[in-house]
């Protein structure tokens, strides 16, 4: 009752700015988030405000026509534990729409190869790669759904709090170049409805993941070493088990990883209903 009357005065508020000209648009705004926006054509063609399932006490994003109503779910989990191959059976299914990492954006824009540079020298150029993974990362959770279900592999949340975190604990990321980061990663956070119902978590262990990387064979990971993917993994485990780093956005689903193929076909299917019927209220 309370959830629709809610709805109901936020139609009532979303008509009327709609009908309002650009300034008292930002207005209205402003008098909700304390932020000014200036309307633009995207804004104006391709989104909307809304007070969603998780947002409340009149908290305001721009939110794109149609991002509430699918389930989203994001597939975690160290270099080479998995994710690809999980997207890859999801994606037999009608209903499911696969998005996988944009990783050969990584690897060619405009020609150069980001993903390759940061390897040879992380502290010259991880924080190039990491501006263009939150980029394309941000386009990927932004794009037009075409099925009621998205699964898609990691997230805005993971490149921020797993890669670029690795690379400024290691002392790889200059102070400066975080910070930055960092404070583009907040206003997305704070601006943009980045909805996710659940996350599966593919637990690996660092060493599974070291012999499925070398064999998989890609050729910028040739010089990763076995630290660096306990690293990663440490990361992986503070945030979405243990939860003692950063804010976790939605449910976790754990799905222990290190099995052979054919056990872990049958466990995504174990696991398929509770992964289709996530709603993160
Ligand atoms: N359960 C598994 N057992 C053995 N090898 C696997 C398994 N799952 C994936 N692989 C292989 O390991 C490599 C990495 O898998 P991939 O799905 O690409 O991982 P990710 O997308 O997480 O990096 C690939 O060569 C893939 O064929
Ligand atoms: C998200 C993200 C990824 N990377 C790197 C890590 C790996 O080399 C590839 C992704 O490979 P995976 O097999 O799909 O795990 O990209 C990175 O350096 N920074 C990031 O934010």
């Amino acid at each position: 009752m309370a959830l629709s009357c809610c709805i109901g005065q936020f139609r009532r508020t979303l008509a009327h700015i709609h009908s309002t000209a650009a300034g008292s648009f930002n207005q209205q705004i402003s008098h909700c988030q304390k932020r000014v926006y200036r309307p633009c054509t995207w804004i104006n063609t391709q989104t909307r405000l809304l007070s969603s399932r998780t947002q409340q006490n009149c908290t305001r994003k721009l939110v794109r026509n149609g991002e509430d109503k699918k389930l989203v779910i994001c597939v975690e989990g160290n270099i080479a534990s998995g994710k690809t191959t999980c997207l890859e059976h999801f994606s037999k299914t009608n209903e499911i729409e696969v998005l996988t990492e944009p990783i050969s954006k990584w690897r060619d824009v405009q020609g150069h190869n980001p993903l390759a540079l940061m390897y040879q020298d992380p502290s010259r150029w991880g924080l190039t790669l990491q501006t263009y993974v939150q980029l394309t990362m941000l386009n990927r959770h932004l794009s037009t759904a075409s099925a009621p279900v998205r699964m898609m592999e990691r997230s805005i949340y993971s490149a921020k709090y797993i890669f670029v975190e690795n690379l400024y604990r290691s002392g790889k990321m200059p102070d400066v170049d975080f910070a930055v980061l960092s404070e583009w990663f907040d206003w997305i956070i704070q601006n943009i409805f980045i909805p996710v119902d659940l996350i599966v978590y593919l637990q690996t262990t660092p060493q599974i993941c070291y012999e499925r990387l070398k064999e998989r064979c890609r050729v910028e990971e040739t010089m990763i070493p076995i630290e660096y993917l306990e690293a990663i993994h440490q990361l992986h485990e503070d945030w979405l088990i243990n939860k003692t780093s950063f804010k976790v956005p939605a449910p976790v689903l754990v799905i222990p990883a290190d099995h052979a193929l054919p056990k872990m076909l049958h466990k995504y299917e174990e696991n398929r209903e509770k992964i289709l019927l996530a709603r993160n209220a």
